[in-house]
């Protein structure tokens, strides 16, 4: 059984419906994310997921206990058990890193706040030991960084023992090399404590880095779950394709296996048939000097270990981008052959991927 599950939500603004029917499985000890664009609706879904905003249509259950399941159930986020770390950690500035840690572990009822105080340091010591910042408990966390005030956000949303960590875009303020940095850490910090984490991104290197399963939203609902390969390599629509990474279309005819295109036969992933499209990644192309090739090299760019080469079909002009390596390039104007390492992902003429084992991991 799932720790999390998400039925057939659906959330709005008013009359404005922003999620539809959203399905969503979060699995003992892992870390999902949920990847999309931006405004299509992470952030209502994790508020949605906290208690902070009630849903009209749908369930979500926690470890069997019903949380949400309009229009009877509202459980109140302080009593969901779900810790969230906020978009640039959201720490209050007049507490100290302590009193931030420690925030969710006071009593709410004074007469029960007896002994708590010591219990409630030590608590907070355990999670800024767990978090690398064992002596920054007395500290004011406007003088910390802001990858170490990320980790003091992450040591509060874990304090009170929460059965799923909620993130909502917690690196997004931070620079690129601290940012990996920093998710690798709560990656492991994570897995270490076993509590299921759901992190929301619209970074597809982050999502696909560091969760275990991503969930891609697009357009309020969820378009394919899986992990990253499987998102990657498997993509159940042509717009989860081209979301997760580098994509280009190219036309084709099924032929069983394989599908006949500008490129020559390549192998699909499933079984193809009739008119339809291939989605190629620009990695998987390899373009060789060849005076009777049928493409031209139009541009090649330098960048770094890579070079991105930009190559054009002599019968249909459709072009193509392909990665290469080396430093002996073909140039502008240069013949050259292409050759495709499949198997590649066909779709048919309503976009439709047509493999049946891509079906078994769309949500
Ligand atoms: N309080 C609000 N009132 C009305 N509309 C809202 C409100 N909050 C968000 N929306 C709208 O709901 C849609 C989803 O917003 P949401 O913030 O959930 O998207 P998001 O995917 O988290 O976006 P981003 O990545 O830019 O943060 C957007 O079109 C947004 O304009």
């Amino acid at each position: 059984m799932s720790e999390l599950s998400v039925r057939g939500l659906g959330a709005s603004y008013g009359r404005r419906e922003v999620l539809f029917d959203l399905d969503l499985d979060l699995e003992a000890g892992e870390m999902l994310a949920v990847l999309g664009p931006s405004g299509c609706g992470k952030t209502t879904l994790l508020r949605s997921l906290a208690g902070l905003h009630r849903i009209d249509r749908g369930s979500i259950t926690l470890a069997g206990t019903v949380l949400a399941a309009p229009p009877s159930t509202h459980v109140p986020p302080e009593h969901r058990r779900i810790g969230l770390m906020p978009q640039e950690g959201g720490l209050f500035p007049h507490l100290s890193v302590g009193e931030n840690v420690g925030f969710g572990l006071v009593n709410p009822l004074p007469h029960k706040r007896r002994g708590d105080r010591v219990r409630r340091r030590s608590r907070v010591e355990a999670m800024l030991e767990l978090v690398g910042l064992p002596d920054a408990i007395d500290v004011d966390p406007r003088e910390l960084s802001g990858g170490q005030q990320q980790r003091v956000a992450l040591a509060r949303a874990l304090a009170p023992n929460p059965s799923v960590v909620l993130m909502d875009e917690p690196f997004a303020s931070l620079d690129t090399g601290l940012r990996s940095g920093l998710r690798r850490e709560v990656r492991e910090l994570l897995h270490s404590s076993g509590t299921p984490s759901i992190l929301v991104t619209h970074d597809r290197t982050e999502a696909m880095t560091t969760a275990d399963r991503v969930t891609v939203l697009l357009d309020g609902s969820t378009a394919q779950t899986g992990t990253p390969h499987e998102l990657y390599h498997r993509p159940s629509s042509e717009a989860v394709g081209a979301f997760v990474g580098e994509a280009m279309m190219v036309e084709g005819m099924g032929v069983g296996m394989a599908a006949e295109t500008i490129f020559g036969t390549i192998p699909v992933t499933g079984v193809a048939s009739g008119h339809g499209r291939v989605l190629v990644r620009p990695e998987q192309l390899t373009p060789t000097a060849d005076s009777d090739g049928d493409f031209v090299i139009v541009e090649t760019v330098f960048a770094g270990p890579h070079s991105l080469q930009t190559l054009e079909h002599l019968t249909s002009g459709a072009r193509s981008t392909a990665w290469v390596r080396g430093t002996d390039l073909c140039g502008p104007g240069e013949r050259v052959r292409v050759q495709v390492s499949g198997p590649v992902a066909f779709f048919d003429a309503v976009g439709v991927e047509t493999s049946d084992r891509s079906k078994s991991v769309t949500a």
